[in-house]
């Protein structure tokens, strides 16, 4: 078992960070500010918080006379404490699973002066960092550009001419693990920094208040389950990691197939069709529902089609289980057997040279202890109320036990189980807070992108109908904006569902250019109960995509008698 060192001061961390962030910023270093905490992509601005910094950090705790102590990371919890620990327990909290749920709520935690804890069977930073959002990124900035540089068309129009672009397959799959093992010790040190106890070992619960990782049993006041996920393989579908595989393998770029076959057009299917079909594969994709990317907006996944798979080296099978899949061996390609979706009966067998599954992620609890609490889960997700808070198989709620993140399933996004771990924190250091889950954006880092945030039109129509109001639907183009034009990057739409009648937003889709960035205005506007008779007037500067969203805003027809401002945003 590794055994790594962590810090934590004697004073209140909050006293100690301050004084560390005042020295840092004086000798012309800084501490990471709150906005760059999540793992993100934010390297730039991140360079900063390193080992050095740490060390450096230390060093100036160390003259405020601040006293360190240091414990092993699997030996018994650090003597020291950010906080007066009431009830004898070795921790404030504990969280088991450092992937970015447990890091948000981890650094969230000793903000508020918690002495924290975080418990990690595997590497830090989770599937986001080391199996997902990171390394997945950094294959999609090699697709963007290698897309750009092979559309001649795109590049005689700025009146460029490129001569053929090509690639070193182990250079762009050294681009994607590099940046996950930064993006990992940025994590790793920014916990360590701040005095978080980073325990190595497989996290069980033992009872209320009381866990064990390795041989070593502890107690928190409260405990966060952020135990993640991992891929969902369907019956029949034999993966071997080498030719049949799920994201984990397709992350490494080991090969790069003439031909894969997608099996779920989701967010992993699409992300990973635009990489392959721009290093030079052809996709053929097996959805099991009748239309391609069934979770966006009807609308904006037709557009979607067709600028992202019409015009591109992509076929699809749709209203298809893939049934069967047989791993390439003995000089047989990779055989995939479809199955009608509704009827069963046989459709269609597809030999392709790899498989890709992207059929959805299962909630990873195995060997959590939830037993030892009376927790059942359901569909493998632990049972949550609208506070993170964990019920029991009674229906009642567990005391100090909640569960953010992939392991609840109620968003699996990186930034909602952040998020979520933020909320759990507020709540237990005494500040009631329930998470807006309809203010999530999401995004799909495609070329271009897609972004959403709220109600599809038809869940939007369906609640209209249900509780008996109007909605309205404003529509924006990007051929109408000056900075997208000058990009030659017109081809994209935004589109904004609200309530004439209060000018509420209920849900706003972006495809398009820098979609992912777009969404959060709507967002903000979301989370913070702003109606559009309010952010209609926000200005915009000029030129840029944003006016995208200042354009739809402007667009949409509120009724006049409308009252603004409006009362307190809605929980989910
Ligand atoms: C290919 C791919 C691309 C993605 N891209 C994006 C994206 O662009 N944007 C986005 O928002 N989301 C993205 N996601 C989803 C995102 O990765 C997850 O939503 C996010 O990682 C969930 O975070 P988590 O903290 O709940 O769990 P995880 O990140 O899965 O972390 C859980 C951690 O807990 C540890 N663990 C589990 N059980 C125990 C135990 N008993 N004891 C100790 N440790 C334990 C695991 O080892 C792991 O480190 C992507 C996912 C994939 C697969
Ligand atoms: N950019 C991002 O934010 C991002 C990127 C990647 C992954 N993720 C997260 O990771 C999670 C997993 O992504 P995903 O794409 O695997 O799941 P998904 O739920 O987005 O899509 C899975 C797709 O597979 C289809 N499907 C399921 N079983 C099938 C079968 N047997 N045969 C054919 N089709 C089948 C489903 O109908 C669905 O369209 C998502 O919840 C997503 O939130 C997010």
């Amino acid at each position: 078992m590794q055994s790594s060192i962590s810090l934590s001061f004697s004073s209140p961390s909050t006293i100690c960070r301050s004084d560390c962030s005042t020295a840092a910023v004086a000798n012309g270093s800084f501490l990471m500010p709150r906005s760059l905490r999540f793992c993100g992509l934010r390297k730039e601005a991140f360079k900063s918080l390193n080992s050095s910094l740490h060390i450096r950090l230390t060093r100036l705790c160390c003259s405020n006379n601040n006293r360190i102590s240091a414990s092993s990371a699997n030996g018994a919890p650090s003597s020291s404490s950010s906080s007066s620990l009431k009830g004898g327990f070795d921790y404030d909290l504990v969280i088991i699973g450092a992937g970015v749920g447990g890091h948000g709520a981890a650094l969230h935690a000793v903000e508020k002066g918690l002495k924290t804890a975080i418990i990690e069977g595997e590497v830090v930073g989770g599937t986001c960092v080391n199996r997902g959002c990171v390394p997945s990124k950094a294959l999609l900035a090699v697709s963007g550009r290698m897309r750009e540089l092979q559309n001649e068309q795109h590049m005689k129009s700025f009146g460029l001419q490129v001569a053929a672009a090509g690639y070193d397959r182990q250079a762009v799959a050294d681009h994607a693990n590099n940046l996950a093992s930064k993006i990992r010790g940025n994590l790793t040190n920014s916990m360590k920094a701040l005095g978080v106890d980073i325990l190595t070992g497989f996290g069980t619960v033992l009872g209320p208040q009381k866990v064990k990782y390795g041989d070593t049993v502890i107690t928190a006041k409260d405990i966060i389950i952020a135990t993640g996920s991992v891929p969902s393989v369907p019956k029949g579908i034999e993966v071997d990691g080498k030719t049949v595989i799920t994201s984990d393998h397709a992350l490494k770029l080991e090969f790069v197939p003439n031909w894969i076959a997608i099996v779920g057009s989701g967010y992993i299917g699409l992300e990973f069709s635009d990489v392959y079909t721009a290093l030079g594969s052809e996709v053929t994709f097996v959805e099991a529902l009748d239309q391609l990317m069934p979770g966006f907006d009807p609308e904006i996944g037709k557009l979607a089609q067709r600028v992202l798979i019409n015009p591109r080296k992509i076929d699809y099978h749709t209203g298809v289980f893939a049934s069967k899949i047989t791993p390439a061996r003995d000089g047989k390609p990779v055989l995939i057997e479809l199955i009608d979706a509704k009827t069963k009966e046989p459709k269609d067998t597809l030999e392709v040279d790899a498989a890709l599954i992207a059929t959805g992620r299962a909630p990873f609890t195995q060997g959590l202890g939830l037993e030892n609490i009376n927790v059942q889960t359901q569909r493998g997700f632990v049972p949550v109320d609208e506070r993170m808070q964990v019920i029991d198989a009674n229906g009642e709620l567990v005391p100090h036990l909640y569960c953010i993140g992939d392991a609840n399933g109620k968003m699996m996004l990186a930034h909602a189980a952040s998020a979520q771990g933020i909320s759990v924190v507020e709540q237990v250091t005494g500040k009631d807070h329930i998470l807006n889950h309809l203010s999530i954006p999401a995004a799909c880092f495609t070329h271009p992108e897609i972004s959403m945030v709220g109600l599809t039109e038809p869940q939007a129509r369906e609640k209209a109908e249900k509780e008996g109001f109007e909605i309205s639907i404003a529509k924006t183009s990007f051929k109408a904006n000056t900075k997208a034009l000058a990009e030659n990057e017109g081809e994209g739409l935004a589109k904004l569902i609200y309530r004439p009648d209060n000018g509420e937003i209920l849900g706003v889709h972006i495809f398009g250019m820098h979609a992912a960035d777009l969404i959060h205005e709507a967002s903000n506007a979301i989370a913070l109960g702003s109606r559009i008779q309010d952010i209609k007037y926000a200005v915009h500067a000029h030129p840029t995509l944003s006016e995208v969203i200042d354009e739809l805003f402007k667009s949409a027809k509120v009724k006049t008698n409308a009252s603004s401002p409006i009362a307190e945003p809605v929980a989910a």
